[in-house]
């Protein structure tokens, strides 16, 4: 018999997880996976089903990597008065050679660290010379990621955030320490930003052509059903628009699906040189998230973990 799984929780996974260790693995991992070599990454576009608003199983194989992993996670409305998260997540590592589960890991320090991390490295990618301003539209977890690996990473003059609320909007620039310009609208927030995430849960868009700097970066991470939207169809046909997989933009993602836009290239092929990074056009970084994301993180934790638990 397999010895039972190992169970890492939240707090060991946001001890073991550095953004300076993920985000050249996850490099690595995007350009693999636009080479499309089945002994490099195998990741079907996820399967989802909404009866219970939504339920997703996110399988990775990565045979070099020896590793074989997937998330489940469950989308849900966020209940008023609950203290749960509305992204409901749960990593598993399998021993590749039989099947059995090696190590359940708590999925939500993953999913917000991989998600941000991704996001970075559009913005590393594609975002102006000389960016000065970063724009924050939500004010959820990802918002809170986003704001931590992109103050990290860059230098900004200046980062605003707007949210549904003015109350949650002040409570994560207190989050922040004060160092965040609260919004009245969504439109002051973008005006003359560099570099813009959204991080909603809208399903109609919150973010709109007109408003936007030419020559912008959108790091849209939100709106991850077919019919969901956070960005116009102005944005969507004015942008040179990336995604993290085409298929799964083309399957999964409303401002894509609805607006007719073409996905120009993913950011493997960027990394591969085989596609151009399109700096000087205003572009948008369609993120739907991608299971060979958790894959690369979990492996990071577990291997980090079991380092850490050998010694004592
Ligand atoms: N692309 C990816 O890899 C991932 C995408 N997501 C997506 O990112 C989004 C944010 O996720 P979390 O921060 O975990 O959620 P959250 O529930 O913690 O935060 C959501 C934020 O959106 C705001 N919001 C809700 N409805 C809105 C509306 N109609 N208009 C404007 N703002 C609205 C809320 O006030 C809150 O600030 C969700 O859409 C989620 O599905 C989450 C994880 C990974
Ligand atoms: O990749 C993920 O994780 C998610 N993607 C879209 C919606 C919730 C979580």
């Amino acid at each position: 018999m397999a010895a039972a799984p190992v169970v890492i929780s939240q707090d060991e996974v946001r001890s073991l997880l550095r953004y300076r260790d993920l985000i050249p693995r996850l490099e690595d991992a995007l350009a693999k996976f636009s080479r499309r070599d089945s002994a490099d990454v195998i990741q079907p576009v996820r399967s989802t089903s909404d009866p219970i608003q939504y339920f997703g199983l996110m399988p990775t194989y990565m045979e070099n990597d020896g590793v074989l992993c997937t998330k489940v996670l469950c989308f849900y409305k966020r209940q008023a008065g609950s203290a749960l998260p509305s992204v409901q997540s749960t990593v598993l590592i399998l021993d590749p050679e039989y099947g059995n589960v090696q190590a359940v890991i708590d999925g939500e320090v993953i999913t917000g660290m991989r998600t941000a991390a991704a996001s970075a490295i559009s913005a590393k990618l594609l975002m102006p010379a000389r960016a000065e301003v970063l724009a924050i539209l939500g004010s959820g977890h990802q918002a809170r990621s986003h704001y931590s690996v992109f103050t990290e990473i860059f230098t900004f003059k200046e980062v605003r955030v707007w949210s549904q609320t003015r109350a949650s909007a002040e409570r994560f620039s207190d989050w922040a320490g004060g160092a965040v310009r609260v919004c009245g609208s969504a439109e002051e927030a973008v005006r003359g930003a560099d570099v813009i995430v959204t991080v909603t849960r809208a399903t109609e868009p919150v973010l709109l052509g007109q408003w936007i700097k030419p020559g912008a970066h959108v790091a849209a991470v939100g709106a991850c059903r077919p019919d969901w939207r956070e960005l116009d169809d102005a944005l969507m046909k004015e942008a040179v628009v990336y995604a993290d997989s085409k298929e799964g933009a083309k399957a999964e993602s409303g401002d894509i699906i609805l607006s007719g836009a073409e996905v120009f290239a993913e950011l493997g092929d960027i990394l591969n040189g085989t596609s151009p990074a399109h700096r000087e056009k205003t572009t948008v970084f369609k993120s739907l998230g991608m299971g060979l994301e958790d894959a690369v993180s979990a492996k990071l934790v577990f291997d980090r973990w079991r380092a850490k638990n050998s010694q004592t």
